[in-house]
């Protein structure tokens, strides 16, 4: 026996590591399937199907009741057909020379042919209204899933699973493209049954719940596969989310210096497929359950089937059934066993189809109850004064809050700088400022305004806020100013904007000027650099002229003349307005009027740099740090 040897082993570098098991458990974790049974299907059937016209309704009415007639034609020809048939049968088995037998069955054959093309011209114009409604159908639901996300309040993000749940809902949303194809078939199925089982049930009343008994097994198959693939998707909900979270990331060519001068490629192909394995073998675990469901089920349909048949030769050859009637039963048995079928069969994807919806709705519901609910007040044009009173805001899931009771007052003209060091607060803080997040506790007024009862929009339309993350939008530059709410139909204010933060030589040069699409990825598309995207950003706020400038670290990125600009620029409209400059830069806050220093969520000092700087506190401390070099 081999002793491994300890000392290589510590040598050697660990293995990577795989990724984490994150379950899509959460307090939203309730499975959908508990409530899936036969019976419940067969209860969420006219839901669903009404939630689908409905909404197909919405979007073209006139595809809709093109559809609802074709289907109603393709039913009434399936009819046609095979009553017709059965009547073509009994002449043409009749008795008589053959000449006359044609003869008299002639006219029901002409009316065959007659319906069966008319049957299927309704088939083609059904598929075109789906053809005309489904793609509608499915960018209703992407935009109000879209347009739900960006609308809740900003404290639902942190919710626990939220994240997941829009990503089950996501699924829901690409699921819609099976929504009416999946009603459509389950109708015309129904209409098609419905008229087959009108003339099987003349023929002989006991053939109609012998075909039931057929395709009821091959039904229950359809069902119970159904809830084994929406248990394993449900199960990778959460490796779906992250995997497609680390695709982004991993295939974004922003961050493609990062992983290549990092070494990080292998491992993040590594990851990729470890997770996508461990999809895999859950998808791969539930191939054999469904096999046996498929099989067991077929072979009891099978058996069913045997019976059926025996049944009508039984009839037949016990003459409870002239032979004729019992040829055309052959055939309206074909007829009913396949309408049967299709009917249980769509029934069951439906309710498959059904079990994503249910997700998309359900996740619309909770966006609906995040959607923020703070009163109609509005706040006034011009704010002279923001008041902060005793504020205390704890984000969801943590064990401290992030601001500890902060009372402050903020009056226009003036500027603030809010210091500290990582994670104290500050942009906690700058979000209670602008109402992005209303507080726990205590209030935040806007000239005597409560935030937390006043309109978000009025509110934010008199914000400007350069974030520490700020987005680098694949628009064009113009938009990247505007933020596609121009003020003017002219382009002199965002000129302006463009000049305060001493861009307009590098917006000039710009292929298009203006029109240009700040976008390397895209076609004709160009890159700003980091600097240069952090001077558009603030131009972006600039250009707003709001009565409060929020500023979050405005110039991490910007070389020394930029950051003078700025600061310049910003001491040039402060008058106007109410500014805060969050910064690490503990220079750039002399220009300030007033400096608070937070210390986990409360501030710890306040007053002016020079009073600051001989107080001997955190302040004095963290510029004495900046020195120390
Ligand atoms: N979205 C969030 N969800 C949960 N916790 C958060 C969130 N954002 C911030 N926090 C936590 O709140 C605390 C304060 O964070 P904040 O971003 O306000 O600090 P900061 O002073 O701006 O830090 P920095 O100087 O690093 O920008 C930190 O402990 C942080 O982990």
């Amino acid at each position: 026996m081999t002793v491994p040897d300890t000392a290589t082993q510590s040598s050697d570098p660990p293995p990577p590591p795989p990724p984490a098991t994150i379950g899509y458990a959460g307090k939203f974790g309730k499975n959908p399937l508990e409530e899936a049974s036969f019976r419940a299907m067969c209860r969420r059937l006219p839901a669903v199907l009404g939630h689908t016209v409905r909404m197909a309704w919405a979007v073209d009415r006139r595809a809709v009741l093109l559809l609802l007639g074709c289907q109603l034609l393709t039913g009434v020809c399936a009819a046609v057909v095979l009553g017709f048939t059965a009547r073509a049968m009994t002449h043409l088995l009749g008795t008589g020379a053959v000449p006359e037998r044609l003869h008299a069955a002639l006219p029901d054959l002409v009316a065959v042919t007659a319906a069966a093309a008319a049957g299927r011209v309704g088939g083609a114009l059904a598929s075109y209204a789906d053809g005309r409604i489904t793609p509608r159908l499915t960018t209703r639901a992407d935009v109000a899933l879209v347009s739900a996300v960006c609308r809740v309040e900003a404290s639902a993000y942190a919710v626990d699973g939220f994240a997941d749940r829009q990503e089950a809902a996501e699924v829901g949303v690409t699921r819609t493209t099976y929504m009416v194809r999946d009603a459509q078939r389950f109708l015309s199925s129904l209409i098609r049954m419905t008229a087959a089982a009108g003339v099987i049930g003349a023929l002989h009343w006991l053939m109609l719940p012998l075909l039931l008994l057929a395709v009821l097994p091959a039904g229950l198959g359809a069902v119970l596969s159904a809830r084994v693939d929406y248990a394993t998707h449900y199960a990778n909900v959460a490796d779906r989310n992250v995997r497609g979270m680390m695709r982004f990331w991993a295939t974004y060519p922003r961050h493609g210096d990062e992983i290549r001068a990092n070494g990080m490629t292998g491992y993040l192909v590594y990851w990729y497929r470890a997770l996508s394995e461990r999809i895999d073998r859950r998808t791969l675990a539930a191939a054999p359950r469904m096999l046996r469901i498929v099989l067991a089920t077929s072979a009891l349909g099978g058996v069913f089937l045997l019976v059926t048949w025996t049944a009508l030769a039984w009839l037949a050859g016990t003459g409870r059934v002239a032979l004729p009637v019992a040829a055309t039963a052959v055939v309206a048995v074909q007829t009913t066993l396949a309408a049967l079928s299709a009917l249980v069969q769509h029934g069951a994807a439906l309710f498959h189809t059904s079990l994503y919806l249910a997700d998309m709705r359900s996740f619309l519901d909770l966006a609906a109850e995040r959607a923020p609910r703070r009163g109609e007040l509005t706040v006034p044009e011009e704010v002279d004064e923001i008041r902060l009173d005793e504020v205390v805001y704890q984000y969801p899931g943590k064990d401290e809050p992030a601001v500890a009771g902060v009372s402050l007052t903020l009056r226009r003209g003036e500027i603030l700088a809010v210091v500290g060091e990582n994670g104290s607060g500050k942009s906690t803080l700058t979000k209670l400022l602008t109402g992005i997040l209303l507080p726990d506790k205590g209030r935040v007024l806007w000239d005597g305004t409560d935030l937390a009862r006043a309109r978000p929009d009025s509110v934010w339309d008199r914000t400007a806020l350069v974030p520490q993350n700020f987005a680098c939008w694949p628009l064009r530059a113009r938009e990247n100013v505007t933020l596609g709410q121009p003020r003017t139909h002219d382009d002199a204010p965002v000129w302006e904007a463009v000049d305060a933060v001493g861009m307009r030589d590098t917006v000039e040069r710009l292929p298009q000027g203006l029109d240009t699409l700040l976008a390397r990825e895209l076609f004709g598309g160009v890159e700003l650099s980091g600097g240069q995207w952090q001077r558009l950003v603030c131009a972006r706020a600039l250009y707003r002229r709001t009565p409060l400038l929020i500023l979050d670290e405005p110039t991490s990125q910007m070389d020394p003349r930029g950051e003078h600009r700025i600061f310049l620029e910003i001491k040039r409209v402060a008058a106007r307005r109410m500014t805060v400059v969050v910064t690490h830069q503990l220079e750039n806050t002399r220009l300030a009027d007033r400096i608070v220093v937070l210390r986990e969520g409360r501030v710890v000092e306040e007053g002016t740099y020079d009073d600051l700087l001989h107080a001997d506190g955190l302040f004095a401390e963290l510029v004495a740090l900046a020195k120390d070099r």
